[in-house]
């Protein structure tokens, strides 16, 4: 034997209100929505029909309730039965089960939002010229259905008996709001209490119209307005540029409208997550809704809008290139962040970001291209620490090198040659730089040696060579220099000593047994302090003396400090002052 399902209206409203929809209010846009999709109905088989929605709050009605009408097609009473009493059911689907594209409607289940503030409902319709149908349905399920008197005109009244606890909602200051908001691009007109909340949209409006609607509506001037268009998805609209830096983090919201019906005001998804530089309000006929109708169905079409809309944006951002360099720069220095992120995958925006963003060097900030030009390879310092330091020495010896500390410039840097397979790019190696310091003359070099010998010895337990060389700035008195393979190979070492057999010997696998030159002090011959305290011939205080030169150089450079190298920084410290300061306490 086979059953129907039953259904406790009380538990599916509850389910829509609690669970489906964000708050009462779309009890306004599902009206709206179902008089508009009962004129375009009407349209189809009577082009010239009345087109007209209005709505009459308790100010009107005068007894609490409110209604709206409307001159759509009606429903004969075999309908009322079968539309408005099915939960589920929508009369604006094909004989397939498609939804209807004309139609806003298409899940069936709207007309029950209105059981969120009221707790009846009450539907008077005439369809043509078949006897005009009445029907009531309770918030507790039961409905009744009768004919009656003839309705004056083709059409649909819908009347709202307000819930106690809800009449706020019916009020006609928040019916206007509503109505305004969800639909005041709807191609037909709307009243509320005889005033028109529909208005010119502004699709397709002109530039100073365009910007003034986003003052309006979205609350900032924006940098700049692309119009936008994919025929696909019969969607037009424009996307605005932010005119301050955004979070590239922070999921962006777009104004969506489904068939001039406002679908939501922070839509996701619309754009691909780069474009976080730019909100769209748009208005579409062919994307779909979700069931709540607040946010878009992440299908394969709204993947190919995201697709195409990205491709108009990369093309804006291209052509401003070209055609106003200037205003780019504008651009850059505001979004800078999300353009470098698009670039690290795409190689036009990389193109712009080589020929366009100025990177700091050691000879001025500069784009890419610009640096090429001039000093052939790309060389530059991996972070902010290493350019810093060696930024002027390396100016000095006529090596230009940028700064690819800042976020992504590395990786942007290292992506060129991709652009162009002749690009050289080259990381500096800071010890590449002890190659272009001056070497001292052989008898100054020999006069050197003891000192030399005294400093090595001090820093000997901290695996540190001291060499000394003539390099500019002359008031750099030393240079810590790192070689980065080496200091790989000396983690790797000591990582091998804590980890188990097993990973030890995979990590052996990647050690070099040639690989152990040791970071070096490089003492600066020019520099007036080491000559003096080369010359002082004091085996203590020559050790102290380099010791905290050692650890000057190390902080200068920001390299961490082990706990040897902060012991040694104190001690050295604590012992320059016991010199500095003669003397014993009586
Ligand atoms: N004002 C109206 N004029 C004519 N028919 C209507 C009207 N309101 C509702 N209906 C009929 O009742 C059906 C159910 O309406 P309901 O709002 O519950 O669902 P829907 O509009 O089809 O889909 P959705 O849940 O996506 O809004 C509609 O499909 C439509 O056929």
């Amino acid at each position: 034997m086979s059953h129907t399902f039953q259904v406790d209206l009380r538990g599916i409203v509850d389910l829509l209100s609690h669970h489906l929809y964000g708050s009462p209010r779309v009890y306004i846009r599902e009206l709206m929505q179902n008089a508009v999709d009962a004129i375009t109905a009407r349209h189809e088989v009577e082009p010239g029909a009345p087109a007209s929605i209005w709505f009459e709050t308790p100010q009107v009605t005068g007894d609490g309730t409110l209604r709206v009408h409307d001159t759509g097609v009606g429903l004969t009473e075999a309908q009322v039965h079968e539309l408005l009493a099915t939960i589920g059911r929508s009369g604006k689907r094909d004989e397939l089960g498609f939804s209807r594209a004309e139609f806003l409607g298409q899940f069936g289940i709207g007309l029950l939002s209105c059981f969120m503030v009221a707790d009846e409902i009450r539907v008077q319709t005439r369809n043509g010229d078949h006897p005009t149908v009445y029907w009531t349905g309770f918030a507790d399920g039961k409905y009744e259905v009768k004919t009656g008197e003839t309705r004056a005109e083709r059409g649909t009244t819908v009347t709202l008996v307000p819930r106690r606890d809800a009449t706020d909602w019916l009020q006609p200051a928040r019916v206007t709001d509503l109505a305004r908001l969800f639909g005041s691009l709807l191609p037909f007109g709307v009243r509320v209490d005889g005033e028109l909340i529909t208005e010119k949209s502004w699709l397709g409006g002109t530039r100073p119209e365009l910007m003034a609607f986003a003052e309006q509506t979205l609350g900032f001037t924006p940098f700049d307005v692309i119009e936008l268009r994919v025929p696909e998805a019969g969607l037009t609209g424009v996307a605005y540029v932010l005119p301050i830096p955004a979070n590239p983090a922070a999921r962006s919201g777009h104004r969506v409208y489904l068939k001039r019906m406002l679908l939501a005001e922070g839509a996701e998804g619309l754009l691909p997550e780069w474009a976080f530089f730019a909100r769209c309000v748009v208005d579409a006929t062919g994307l779909r809704p979700t069931a709540s109708r607040e946010a878009l169905y992440d299908d394969s079409l709204l993947e190919s809008v995201r697709e195409q809309l990205g491709d108009q944006l990369r093309g804006w951002l291209v052509s401003l290139a070209k055609r106003d360099p200037h205003r780019l720069h504008h651009f850059l220095d505001i979004h800078n962040l999300g353009v470098k992120t698009l670039a690290l995958h795409d190689d036009e925006m990389l193109r712009l970001v080589d020929e366009w963003w100025p990177l700091e060097t050691n000879m001025g900030r500069m784009p890419m291209k610009d640096f090429r030009e001039r000093f052939g390879v790309v060389r530059y310092c991996a972070t902010i620490d290493e350019f810093r330091q060696l930024a002027a020495v390396a100016a000095a010896a006529d090596l230009a090198v940028i700064n690819g500390g800042y976020i992504h410039d590395a990786d942007l840097i290292e992506r060129l040659p991709a652009l162009d397979a002749s690009i050289l790019v080259d990381r500096l190696d800071p010890s590449d730089l002890t190659t272009r310091f001056d070497t001292l003359d052989p008898a100054t070099e020999l006069a050197l040696r003891p000192f030399l010998a005294t400093a090595q010895r001090s820093l000997d337990r901290l695996g540190c060579e001291v060499v000394m060389r003539s390099f500019d700035p002359i008031g750099l008195p030393a240079l810590f220099l790192v070689d980065r393979e080496a200091t790989f190979q000396r983690q790797l070492r000591e990582t091998r000593e804590v980890v188990d057999d097993a990973w030890a010997g995979i990590l052996a696998a990647f050690e070099k047994a040639e690989a152990d030159s040791r970071p070096q002090l490089v003492l600066n011959h020019r520099n007036p302090l080491v000559r003096r305290v080369a010359a002082l011939g004091h085996d203590q205080l020559i050790g102290l003396a380099v010791e905290s030169l050692y650890g000057q150089a190390l902080l200068l450079g920001h390299h961490p400090l082990r706990p040897a190298d902060s012991a040694l920084l104190n001690r050295s410290f604590l012992g320059l002052l016991e010199h500095a300061v003669p003397g014993e306490i009586s």
